[in-house]
């Protein structure tokens, strides 16, 4: 019988690992992607749809639903995956980065952060018992400590500070919730900026709590993709082996592959459901924005090797008529076919880890996408 937080690798291929993460609402198959679904809903999605594309995890978004309609209400209508209708895997992020993100005006201090609603711009406090007791409430399968992501560009000492607080702060979410006393797994946060000592000792401290898996915090935060990846590579590969590794808000298809590349198992990023609203579409010949006069006649499909059921159906020019016309549909089917590519990518991944082609698809992927 497995339990939630068993991780089991098959194959590897360079750091690339293929593995299968066990889950109280069921196993993943990694790596993978995790469309985020803000109010507990990817926007303009339904649970069909994400079945359909085998989405197999989402991410529910802590800080949004404590401000509405609120986690005890979730909690009385039997948790998010009942309220929602979503039946596989959830992953709550645990609110810190949105209301650093989000909000001018909140307060840090040991105890945890204050900030105001921005709702009704009433006061609330999040500390990291909280923040534990918010996911339980949600009842997500994988929940994650609360932690400080400094801003681009902190220096040393702060960063320094912060992650030493963000690591007292991952043991009291661990005491808060100790492994073993539910169904919900948890996940300790590196950080240290872009500085490879602090990145290390942040890890070496987190190392020491008995998390289910960890991620790499931190990035995708303003920083130039070689510092990412400068970081990544240097991190990435000192990560417990046996456990998941998850890189937070990350991001295009060429950072999936690098991630994967340096060892990552795991990502959740807004971009393919964000650009779908601008009519920037992911395709296997790389990105086009649907808006351009030259699709308005143009009868072929959005991307042709693309199995989804909005390039099965419907033709750039009648995509491109939606966007212009700001259609609601427009959202929709660009949405589906977004993740569905995104989705996709991670299918080919794990099957090239597993006949040992990682390389070559990485290679063609970055020959599509070389213009950016
Ligand atoms: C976009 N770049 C980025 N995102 C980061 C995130 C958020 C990851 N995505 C969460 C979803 C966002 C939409 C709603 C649902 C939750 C980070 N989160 C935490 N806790 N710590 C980071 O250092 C941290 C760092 C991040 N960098
Ligand atoms: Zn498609």
């Amino acid at each position: 019988m497995s339990t939630p937080g068993d991780f089991k690798i098959h194959a590897t291929d360079g750091e690339a690992r293929r593995a299968t993460l066990t889950t109280a609402h069921g196993d993943i198959q990694t790596p993978i992607f995790m469309p985020v679904g803000t109010q507990g809903t990817v926007k303009s999605l339904t649970p069909l749809d994400l079945e359909e594309m085998d989405a197999q995890i989402i991410l529910g978004n802590t800080y949004h639903l404590y401000l509405r309609p609120g986690d005890d209400l979730v909690a009385r209508r039997g948790g998010l995956h009942k309220f929602a209708n979503w039946k596989r895997p959830i992953l709550t992020d645990s609110g810190g980065f949105q209301v650093f993100s989000l909000q001018e005006i909140r307060k840090l201090s040991e105890e945890g952060v204050e900030f105001r609603s921005y709702i009704d711009g009433s006061k609330h406090f999040f500390s990291p018992e909280k923040a534990i007791d918010i996911q339980k409430n949600l009842g997500s399968d994988i929940m994650m400590v609360l932690d400080e992501c400094v801003g681009y560009g902190a220096d040393k000492d702060y960063t320094n500070k912060s992650l030493e607080m963000t690591t007292r702060w991952a043991k009291r979410c661990r005491d808060h919730y100790p492994k073993g006393s539910g169904g919900q797994i948890m996940f300790g946060i590196v950080q240290g900026g872009f500085y490879k000592d602090l990145r290390e000792k942040s890890l070496e401290q987190l190392r020491e709590i008995d998390f289910e898996g960890f991620a790499i915090g931190g990035l995708s935060v303003g920083e130039s993709t070689k510092e990412m990846y400068d970081i990544l590579h240097h991190i990435a590969p000192k990560m417990p082996s046996d456990k998941p590794r998850y890189l937070m808000g990350v991001g295009t298809p060429l950072d999936l592959l690098e991630g994967v590349s340096a060892g990552v198992d795991m990502f959740d990023c807004v971009l393919p459901s964000r650009n779908a609203r601008n009519g920037t579409l992911f395709t296997s010949q790389g990105k086009i924005n649907i808006k351009r006069a030259e699709f308005a006649e143009d009868d072929s499909p959005l991307d042709p090797e693309c199995g989804c059921y909005t390039c099965r159906n419907f033709t750039k020019a009648y995509l491109r008529h939606l966007y212009m016309a700001k259609e609601l549909l427009s959202y929709r089917l660009n949405t589906y076919h977004n993740l569905y590519f995104y989705l996709d990518l991670m299918k080919q991944i794990r099957a090239a880890i597993e006949n040992g082609t990682f390389a070559e698809l990485k290679a063609k992927y970055e020959a599509a996408y070389a213009k950016g």
